[in-house]
C-alpha cells in the first residue's frame, strides 16, 4: 500500500485542510503518528503534545514526509504539509491508504453514554450468528478483526485512533469480514478520529453527565454536541425514545436523517403521547437474565419483522434496551430474528454484568459500572426483585481521573445500597482514603452500613464472606482488569472475577 505526493496533496486540498504544500516528490509506504512505530518511508502525522525528542526520533527511523500543524515550530528538515486539523488529515489520509476499507463492510457505529460495550458485542454476536462468522468489532474491551484468536487485540481506547481504525477494518476485509460493529465515543469526534466516515447505521443509546473535565469536554453542552455527530454521519439511527435530553436529540436526528431513517425504541408504558417505532417489555425477570417481549407499531416498523418474545441471557433491565437497540441496528444490514435470538442467549461481555451464583453466599455480579447513572441502574435492578435481602457493594474510584465522579457514586450507593465497602480502584497518584472521603461525603442515610477496606481483594473476600443465600454482591468499577494503576504503573491485580470466584471455592468447596 502506498500514496504518492500527488494523492496527498490531492486529498489535503480536496477535503479543505491543506494550509501549504509540500515539495514532496516520492510516496509514503507507511503512516505513524508515534515516533516509535517510524520506519523508512513513513508519512508521519504530528498531533497532540509531540515533543521535539519524538520528532528527532522519527527522522532518525527515515520519515520521509510530514503532516503537522501551522504551529508546531520545530525544523522538521524533511517535507511538510501544513495543515489546520492533522487528526482529521490523518484520517482522511488514513482511509484512503487502507483503501477505504469502510466500503467493504456494513458498518454500525453505538454512541450513549452508558451500554456502548454491552450493545456492541451484542450486535457482534447477533451479525457473526446471521453471517457465520463474518462479523468484526471494535470495542472498549477488543479489537477483533476476524475469527482467529490472531485477530483479536486488547483495545486502549474507546474509539481508536483514525490511523489504527483504518488498518484494522482493513485487516477484516482482507479476512472476510463483511459486518462491522464499533464504538463511537464523543472524544471520537471530539478528536476527529471517525473524521470522514459514514457509518449504515448509528445507534443513540443515551446521554446523561459524564466526561466533563480537563482533556475530556468543558461543559455538558460540548458533550452532547460531540455525541449528536453521529447524527451527521449515519444513513439511518436507532434512538432510544427514554433517554434523558430526548428533545434536542430527536431534533437534531430529525434535521440530519430523513424520517424513514429513524427508529425510535422505548420500553413500553401507558403514556399514549409517546410514540416509538419499537417497543418492548418486561415479561419476566430474574438475577440472571429475563424474558422480553418486542412489539413494533405502524407501516415503518413491521418492516423489520421482529415483532416476538425474546430470551435474554444477560442480567439487568437495562440490557434489554440495549438488546433492542442492538436488534434494531443488525436488522437494518441483514441480520434474522433468528439469528439474533441465538445470540442473546450466548453472549457474554467481558466484565459487564458477568454473574456468579453461589450456594450459600448468594448472587455475585463483576461490573464496570464507575459512574451515577450506571451504579443507579445496576443497584435498581438488584432492588427491583422481591427475593434479594441485603444488598452489598464494593466500589471505589479512578485517581486523577473523572474526579467529579466521586459524589455521584457515594449518591447512587446511598439511594439503593444496604451495606457498602469503600476500597481502592485506580489510585494513580491520589491517596485512595481522600477518594473514599469523597465517596463517603455523599452517603448520608444511616441506613447505609459503610466499611473501608483498602485492599480490594480483602474487601471483596469480606463483602462475599458476609453475605449470605438471599444477598447480592455487586464488584463495581474494574470489569475484567488485571492490574490497578497506582503512581504511574500497572500494578498487576488478580481480577474481581477471580478474586471472586477464589473466595466463593474457599468458602463453598467445588459443589
Ligand atoms: C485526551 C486524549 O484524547 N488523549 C489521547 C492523545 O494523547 P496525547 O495527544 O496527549 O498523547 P501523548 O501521549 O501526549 O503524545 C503526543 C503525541 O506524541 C506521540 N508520541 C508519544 C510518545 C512517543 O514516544 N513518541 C510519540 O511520537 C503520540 O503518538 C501522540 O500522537 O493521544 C493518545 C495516543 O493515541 C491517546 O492515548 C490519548 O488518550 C488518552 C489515553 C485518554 O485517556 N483519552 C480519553 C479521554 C478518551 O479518548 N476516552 C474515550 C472514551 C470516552 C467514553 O468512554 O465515552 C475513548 O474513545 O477512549
Ligand atoms: N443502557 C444502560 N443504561 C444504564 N446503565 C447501563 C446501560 N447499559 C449498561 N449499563 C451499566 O453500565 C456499565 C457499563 O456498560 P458498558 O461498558 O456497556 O457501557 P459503555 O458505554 O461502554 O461504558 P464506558 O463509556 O464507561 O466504557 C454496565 O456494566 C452496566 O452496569
Amino acid at each position: 500500500m502506498t500514496l504518492t505526493a500527488e494523492q496527498i496533496t490531492y486529498l489535503l486540498a480536496d477535503n479543505g485542510l491543506l494550509k501549504t504544500g509540500a515539495d514532496f516528490k516520492g510516496e509514503v509506504e507507511h503512516l505513524a503518528y508515534n515516533s516509535q512505530s517510524v520506519r523508512p518511508k513513513t508519512l508521519l502525522f504530528i498531533k497532540g503534545n509531540f515533543k521535539a525528542a519524538y520528532l528527532e526520533e522519527a527522522l532518525q527511523k527515515g520519515a520521509c514526509a510530514i503532516v503537522a500543524p501551522m504551529d508546531f515550530h520545530h525544523e522538521t528538515t524533511v517535507p511538510t504539509f501544513r495543515v489546520d486539523d492533522v487528526a482529521a488529515a490523518m484520517s482522511i489520509l488514513s482511509m484512503a491508504f487502507y483503501d477505504y476499507p469502510q466500503n467493504q463492510l456494513a458498518l454500525i457505529g453505538i454512541t450513549g453514554t452508558k451500554g456502548k460495550t454491552s450493545t456492541a458485542y451484542m450486535a457482534y454476536e447477533m451479525m457473526n450468528e446471521a453471517t457465520q462468522g463474518k462479523a468484526a468489532l471494535s470495542s472498549t474491551v477488543q479489537v477483533i478483526t476476524g475469527p482467529n484468536p490472531a485477530n483479536h487485540y486488547r483495545a486502549h481506547l474507546t474509539t481508536p485512533e483514525s490511523l489504527d481504525l483504518f488498518r484494522w477494518m482493513h485487516e477484516a476485509v482482507n479476512n472476510g469480514m463483511t459486518h462491522m460493529v464499533m464504538e463511537v465515543s464523543s472524544q471520537a469526534y471530539k478528536k476527529e478520529r471517525v473524521y470522514g466516515l459514514h457509518f449504515n447505521v448509528g445507534v443513540f443509546l443515551n446521554i446523561s453527565p459524564d466526561h466533563i473535565g480537563p482533556n475530556e469536554h468543558p461543559d455538558f453542552a460540548d458533550y452532547l454536541a460531540c455525541k449528536m455527530m453521529l447524527f451527521d454521519h449515519a444513513e439511518q439511527i436507532v434512538l432510544n425514545a427514554d433517554s434523558d435530553h430526548f428533545a434536542p436529540l430527536i431534533e437534531r436526528a430529525r434535521e440530519d436523517v430523513p424520517a424513514d431513517g429513524i427508529w425510535l425504541y422505548a420500553r413500553k408504558t401507558d403514556d399514549l403521547e409517546r410514540s416509538a417505532e419499537v417497543t418492548y417489555e418486561t415479561i419476566k425477570e430474574d438475577l440472571q437474565g429475563s424474558t422480553f417481549r418486542l412489539d413494533e407499531h405502524g407501516q415503518q416498523a413491521e418492516q423489520l419483522g421482529l415483532t416476538g418474545e425474546y430470551t435474554l441471557d444477560m442480567p439487568g433491565d437495562f440490557n434489554q434496551g440495549n438488546a433492542v437497540a442492538a436488534m434494531i441496528a443488525t436488522r437494518l444490514v441483514g441480520t434474522d430474528a433468528k439469528a439474533m435470538q441465538k445470540a442473546l442467549t450466548t453472549v457474554k461481555v467481558p466484565g459487564r454484568m458477568q454473574e456468579i451464583t453461589t450456594k450459600r453466599h448468594g448472587t455475585i455480579y463483576v461490573d464496570y459500572a464507575h459512574n451515577y447513572a450506571s451504579i443507579a441502574a445496576l443497584l435498581h435492578f438488584v432492588k427491583a426483585n422481591e427475593h434479594v435481602q441485603k444488598l452489598t457493594i464494593v466500589v471505589g474510584a479512578p485517581g486523577n481521573k473523572g474526579v467529579s465522579r466521586r459524589p455521584g457514586i457515594g449518591k447512587a450507593v446511598n439511594e439503593q445500597s444496604d451495606v457498602v465497602y469503600l476500597t481502592s480502584d485506580d489510585p494513580q497518584f491520589e491517596d485512595p482514603n481522600a477518594i473514599a472521603d469523597e465517596i463517603q461525603a455523599a452517603i448520608t442515610n444511616p441506613k447505609v452500613v459503610v466499611h473501608r477496606q483498602m485492599n480490594r481483594t480483602q474487601a471483596i473476600t469480606e463483602a462475599i464472606k458476609h453475605s449470605g443465600p438471599a444477598d447480592v454482591v455487586v464488584l463495581a468499577g474494574k470489569g475484567m482488569d488485571e492490574y490497578q494503576k497506582t503512581n504511574g504503573v500497572d500494578v498487576p491485580y488478580e481480577n474481581d472475577w477471580a478474586i471472586a470466584k477464589r473466595v466463593v471455592h474457599s468458602l463453598e468447596g467445588d459443589k
